[in-house]
């Protein structure tokens, strides 16, 4: 008897998306995919990368491409990080550890969400040579907030990532309507975990710049603020000594009807001036977009769904498939373009276009 065939790999993020989702519980699906209000953003950050065409050079004698980054807080084998998201047990029994290991085997920087399902030590001890770097939300007591900062620096991590978008956490709708609002069986947010106890993790809108001063007193770890979308917010950031920047909109789950995140970029890149690494998330899909990103002001990008996708699809191995994907995808449009090194791609290879294709 002939063996059936196995199923063919996905070639793309979105496959892998296809494929999670039929494996995935439907309510756990909406809770990665979805978005906040009339997911308008959320549309946004994918479609504003199909409305920016590359235009690339030509006989420039380019061998292999380079594409490792170095970061305060870290180097990369290539341009694309793992950006934090909650709650990867819903997408795989070993959750954030499976996660570590495929970012230790792409030799790229894993974000551990503050809502991860396996604590941060443990995620360190599952992957030794994981480059992490740990995000916080700024938690108003700020006596455990710095437990944390101590836990994230006894781990390993490379820089503490404080995302600066949530004063309050959006309402999504499809979480609303399928009544997901609690992790299932025995998970829990490990981070939060306080003797007995596991804290609710709190989102204040009295979270300020002072809180941010007072992070860099308490650490050395390198801070990167992940939100901002204001070209203001940028230049104060860099007056409170932050190390580097997340133009971001938490892949449209916060405030809806922000701009996509690779549309502000151009602004935030001009008035950080160089004086900082700027990273972007949100919508990224393909080696093409992380080109895109770049050759407007990027010094990376990071992506959230996708690697959930292929975690959900296939474990750890599917995390490093999709991680490896993009790579090969900005490895041969690096090749096309005609550019060396993702160092050397420049706004003047982007092009707005006045329609979608
Ligand atoms: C399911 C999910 C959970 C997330 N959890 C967090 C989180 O815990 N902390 C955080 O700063 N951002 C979180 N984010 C936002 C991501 O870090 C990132 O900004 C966003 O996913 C990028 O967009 P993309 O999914 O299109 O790549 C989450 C996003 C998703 C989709
Ligand atoms: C559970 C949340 C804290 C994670 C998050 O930021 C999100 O779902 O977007």
């Amino acid at each position: 008897m002939r063996p059936s065939n196995p199923a063919p790999e996905p070639a793309g993020v979105r496959e892998f998306e296809a494929a999670a989702r039929e494996r995935l519980d439907p309510v756990h699906y909406d809770y990665f995919a979805g978005g906040a209000g009339d997911e308008i953003t959320l549309r946004a950050n994918e479609s504003a990368f199909g409305r920016l065409a590359l235009l690339p050079r030509v006989l420039r004698g380019v061998e292999k491409p380079e594409l490792g980054i170095t970061l305060p807080g870290g180097s990369a084998s290539m341009p694309v990080l793992v950006a934090p998201t909650a709650f990867h047990c819903l997408a795989d029994p070993e959750g954030e550890r499976a996660t570590a290991r495929a970012a230790a085997t792409t030799e790229t920087i894993m974000i551990v969400s503050l809502a991860s399902t396996v604590a941060v030590e443990d995620v360190a001890a599952a992957a030794p040579g994981a480059r992490l770097w740990f995000q916080l939300f700024v938690q108003p007591d700020m006596a455990f907030t710095e437990t944390l900062v101590r836990r994230a620096e006894a781990a390993g991590c490379g820089a503490l990532v404080v995302t600066v978008d949530a004063p309050v956490f959006g309402t999504r709708g499809r979480d609303e309507r399928n009544g997901f609002h609690d992790l299932p069986g025995g998970l829990r947010c490990e981070n939060m975990r306080d003797g007995d106890r596991i804290r609710p993790i709190v989102f204040s809108p009295a979270i300020s710049w002072d809180h941010i001063a007072r992070l860099t007193e308490i650490t050395s770890l390198p801070i990167v603020l992940k939100g901002v979308l204001h070209p203001s917010d940028a230049r104060t950031a860099l007056d409170h000594g932050v190390s580097a920047l997340i133009v971001s909109n938490h892949g449209g789950r916060q405030l809806d009807t922000v701009p996509a995140t690779v549309d502000v970029l151009p602004e935030i890149a001009a008035a950080v001036g160089g004086a900082a690494p700027v990273l972007l998330d949100g919508g990224v899909r393909r080696g093409t977009d992380v080109l895109k990103a770049l050759a407007l002001g990027a010094s990376a990008v990071a992506v959230g769904r996708p690697v959930v996708w292929g975690l959900g699809a296939d474990g750890e191995r599917g995390a490093v498939r999709v991680l490896e994907l993009l790579r090969a995808e900005v490895e041969e449009a690096l090749a096309l373009c005609g550019v060396a090194s993702v160092h050397d791609l420049e706004p003047g290879m982007v092009r707005r276009l006045r329609r979608p294709w």
